[in-house]
């Protein structure tokens, strides 16, 4: 697995980079570009970016892509919690041209059953993949060191057979959710962390500096076969002392 740190001033510049690469991965995909976009923060930059970085619409726009999600907040369709929700009210219209395909979750199930009805929904898209293997997956992290919605110290950080699981007690609201598990994070292609902000600086230090017995959850995503990449504006590399790649233009 080969790692890259890239830090850029703000968000306003990381965006963009973050948006190229999204746009050449899949360019470079050769036919379906399956793409994991997990929720948060990161819903907001990808819908500012993404659309202009990719081919308008006589470019064939998303319409190879799969696009799956890393988690899923169990809230009632239209919450403004949901993750699917907010990327359907955000970045999925503004893409150009043909839509892509998108697997949601299905509505109105408990959680153990919303998961395994997910992930027989990725199974079918993944047919011929053990383990389903993104292109990529662009994973958040929280200032817990949570990635998706893999907590520290929770049981599911041990889950080697599930592709999909449920969580009904996260720390952070709302409680019930489903998550790809880590032997699916670690299976993708490649994986971009994005992180961004003072309040994630002293988690980052920890994920990428330390070497922790009980590693953080987001610290365990190391693609077996794949890049891993991260991508920090400068208030959250603020106390980093890894060499990074540092980025001042567009
Ligand atoms: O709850 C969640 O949090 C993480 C991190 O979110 P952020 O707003 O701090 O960037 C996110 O990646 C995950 O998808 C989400 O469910």
């Amino acid at each position: 697995m080969s790692r890259r740190v890239s830090v850029f001033p703000s968000p306003q510049e990381l965006g963009p980079a973050l948006a190229q690469l999204v746009a050449q991965r899949a360019a470079g995909s050769g036919g379906r570009f399956s793409l994991g976009l997990s929720g948060g923060s990161l819903v907001a930059l990808l819908a500012r970016d993404l659309p202009a970085a990719l081919p308008g619409p006589g470019g064939g726009g998303a319409e190879p892509w799969l696009v799956a999600f890393c988690d899923e907040r169990l809230v009632p369709p239209g919450h403004p919690e949901s993750t699917s929700g907010a990327y359907e009210a955000q970045l999925l219209p503004r893409l150009p041209g043909p839509k892509p395909r998108v697997l949601t979750v299905t509505p109105g199930l408990s959680p153990h059953a919303a998961a395994a009805d997910y992930a027989a929904k990725l199974r079918e898209a993944f047919q011929g993949d053990g383990v389903p293997a993104f292109d990529l997956l662009i994973l958040g992290v929280g200032p817990d060191g949570h990635t998706c919605s893999l907590f520290p110290d929770h049981p599911l950080l041990k889950e080697e057979e599930k592709i999909v699981a449920a969580i009904t007690d996260s720390p952070k609201p709302p409680p019930e959710r489903i998550t790809l598990t880590l032997p699916v994070l670690n299976a993708a292609r490649a994986v971009v962390f994005v992180a961004t902000g003072e309040g994630k600086a002293a988690v980052l230090k920890r994920i990428l500096e330390g070497a922790e017995e009980n590693p953080l959850p987001a610290a365990r995503v190391q693609p077996h076969a794949g890049q891993l990449h991260w991508f920090l504006d400068e208030a959250a590399a603020a106390e980093l002392t890894v060499p990074f790649e540092k980025h001042s233009v567009l």
